[in-house]
């Protein structure tokens, strides 16, 4: 997948830019707070119909205006255009068309570009609480299996249900009742979620330690996948692992009325993350950690690519001051031979087949002088 334009309409503090990045790498540079991010967060939002900084859409509306509208338009590696629209007003709530027709829902989109970011704030994906971490692996995995994100979803209804359930103050019996129904319908949802994670992580730990070959010190890597609902079971079947579950609730509901709360489940899950057998959040220098998460959203560039039908889109979010230059050089060189990579930094790079583009330079010629 390549992206061949987008433009972009009172998006944070862009009030109409034109963007064209090249077949390879493009490097959009300028001075701190021009724009650059914005960039990046608006061919996001139309890859995967929200942004990677955590802002909402309301956050994204230029100050004082009451719309904003990203256009852009794709190439599949197959040939044909996909053309995807995204429009915001506050009341109206966010809207996306693609090649013309409006989204009913915005899942339905997922996984049609797949794309891998790498920013600065994700080393909370290391560092960070489990959510993080969770978030990472479910954005891997719904990009590639649209099941997976619908038992998502309806995990997360069902949770929500009997999260509400737990914390009213019903009549006890009808409570119980009501109770039994949804921990049945969660322990479906459940195995659903933890044996497609248990496959993907399995599968990425693998890739993940090949991908870490190139590293000059020649470490081991490895990802543990750790379900808040299972201790030392593994390779269990389906009606096993559903039978398991429902145990589980059935003796944590005391504990659950009390804390008025679903104590356990896929919300629960984390990963742990090592290196040469260590666990890296505890054990690993700052710069280890980094490298870490090169080597991660290298490997899931590798997988998304395996399992989807399209190269993924990179977009690489101020590189070059988070890793040393021989490690951004590495992640930029491999990463451009395998499909387009847009990065973003503050001074022009060097190097062969790159595209430049010069925010500063734009708003003069366009006159948005800053
Ligand atoms: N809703 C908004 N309306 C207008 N401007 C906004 C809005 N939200 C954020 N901004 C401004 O948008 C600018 C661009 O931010 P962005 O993070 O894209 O810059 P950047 O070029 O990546 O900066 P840096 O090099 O410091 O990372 C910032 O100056 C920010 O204050």
């Amino acid at each position: 997948m390549r992206l061949k334009s987008i433009s972009i309409e009172n998006f944070r503090n862009h009030r109409h830019l034109e963007f064209e990045p090249g077949q390879r790498i493009t490097n959009i540079y300028g001075c701190n707070g021009s724009g650059k991010t914005t960039i990046l967060e608006a061919i996001h939002y139309c890859a995967l119909t929200r942004g990677f900084s955590g802002n909402s859409e309301r956050d994204c509306l230029m100050f004082g205006e009451e719309m904003f509208a990203i256009r852009s338009s794709f190439e599949s590696d197959h040939g044909g255009e996909i053309k995807v629209v995204v429009v915001f007003t506050p009341h109206k709530e966010k809207r996306i068309l693609v090649n013309d027709q409006e989204l009913q829902t915005f899942s339905s989109h997922i996984g049609l570009i797949p794309c891998v970011t790498f920013t600065p704030r994700e080393l909370v994906i290391i560092t960070g609480g489990p959510a993080e971490r969770r978030r990472f692996m479910d954005t891997a995995i719904c990009q590639h299996d649209r099941k997976y994100l619908s038992d998502l979803m309806q995990y997360r209804r069902v949770l929500q249900q009997r999260n509400a359930l737990l914390a009213s103050h019903d009549d006890p019996v009808k409570i119980e009742i009501a109770l039994e129904v949804l921990t049945e319908q969660l322990a479906i949802h459940a195995v659903e979620i933890v044996m497609a994670r248990e496959r993907f992580i399995s599968n990425f730990s693998v890739m993940l330690d090949e991908v870490y070959r190139w590293h000059p010190e020649g470490v081991q890597s490895e990802i543990v996948y750790q379900s808040s609902l299972l201790q030392a079971e593994k390779q269990l079947s389906k009606e096993r692992m559903q039978m398991l579950f429902s145990a589980r609730y059935r003796d944590m509901k005391k504990q659950e009325l009390l804390r008025r709360q679903t104590l356990a489940g896929p919300h629960r899950d984390d990963l742990q993350l090592f290196l040469n057998g260590r666990e890296i959040r505890k054990y690993a220098s700052q710069g280890q950690q980094r490298a870490f998460l090169v080597a991660m959203k290298m490997t899931m560039h590798a997988y998304l690519h395996e399992h989807s039908e399209e190269m993924p889109v990179t977009l690489l979010d101020d590189l070059f001051s988070e890793l040393d230059a021989k490690v951004s050089s590495f992640m930029l060189e491999t990463l451009s031979s395998k499909g387009q990579v847009i990065i973003t930094s503050t001074d022009k790079k060097n190097g062969k087949d790159i595209t430049f583009f010069s925010i500063d330079e734009y708003r003069k010629t366009s006159g948005q002088v800053r």
